[in-house]
């Protein structure tokens, strides 16, 4: 098995700003001759306020990482920290803390609820950690107001461009604060210049609020935006080339 070590890890262990880390992460799915080895040996640190693209095609595991470095998944072997916890020893009531109280994520078909209004998503994650009512609304506002929905919270989701969506999807990530970002192909459903847009928001945001993201994507105008770039082919991990700007 190889194992490649990027980011802070592989320049002498822990710095004080790596927030996500994982150690020889393995995903092995189904047994015998159908096993499919989703990831084979992966390690990435990640600090605080640093957006990392992963990019690779289709099946070569990108998805499976989020899902286990956010503690959606279990992986086969290794381990994932996630901030001061470690996921992999810890039992499921505090992975569900975990997730709660330290992950944003943003989905690459939004995951609104249709029945809600823009104000009322971003409002869930600051409902599931009973945060009082009054706050509530300030910190709505407040998120809606950084990704230019100020003007939308009464709208629901299929009164928004995709665009709008996608910030109000960003909104709800970042609006409890979270310490880590993990986005799956982000602007997979965007057309170019209304990904462009998201993206930038989305790498302003990361760096004012000091969130460790990890942002998968086909798409080279996401690369470009990327602090780190990490290449994953058939489940292991390799620095890619370094951003153009
Ligand atoms: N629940 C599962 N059961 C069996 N195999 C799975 C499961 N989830 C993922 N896989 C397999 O693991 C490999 C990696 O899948 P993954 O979805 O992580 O790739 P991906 O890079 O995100 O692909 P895409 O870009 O198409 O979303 C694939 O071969 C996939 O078929």
């Amino acid at each position: 098995m190889t194992t490649v070590t990027t980011g802070p890890a592989a320049h002498g262990g822990a710095g004080p700003t790596t927030v996500l880390r994982c150690t020889d992460v393995t995903r092995t799915f189904g047994r015998g001759t159908g096993e499919v080895h989703a990831l084979r040996g992966v390690s990435l640190a990640v600090a605080a306020g640093e957006l990392v693209v992963v990019r690779g095609p289709s099946g070569s595991g990108k998805t499976t990482l989020l899902n286990v470095l956010g503690g959606l998944d279990v992986p086969t072997s290794g381990r994932v920290r996630l901030g001061e916890r470690e996921l992999t020893t810890a039992d499921p009531d505090e992975v569900l803390a975990a997730r709660r109280d330290e992950v944003g994520y943003v989905f690459q078909s939004f995951g609104l609820v249709p029945v809600l209004s823009a104000a009322e998503n971003v409002e869930v994650p600051l409902r599931l950690r009973r945060t009082p009512a009054g706050e509530r609304a300030a910190r709505v506002a407040e998120a809606l107001d950084r990704v230019g929905l100020a003007g939308h919270a009464d709208q629901r989701p299929d009164e928004l461009s995709g665009g709008q969506q996608q910030r109000v999807g960003i909104a709800r990530a970042l609006v409890a604060r979270p310490r880590v970002l993990l986005a799956d192909e982000p602007t997979g459903q965007l057309d170019s210049a209304t990904g462009r847009r998201v993206m930038d928001l989305l790498r302003e945001l990361v760096h004012d609020d000091g969130v460790a993201a990890v942002v998968t994507t086909h798409d080279p105008e996401l690369v470009a935006r990327a602090d780190r770039v990490l290449d994953l082919h058939d489940g292991l991990l390799r620095d890619g080339a370094t951003p153009a700007a």
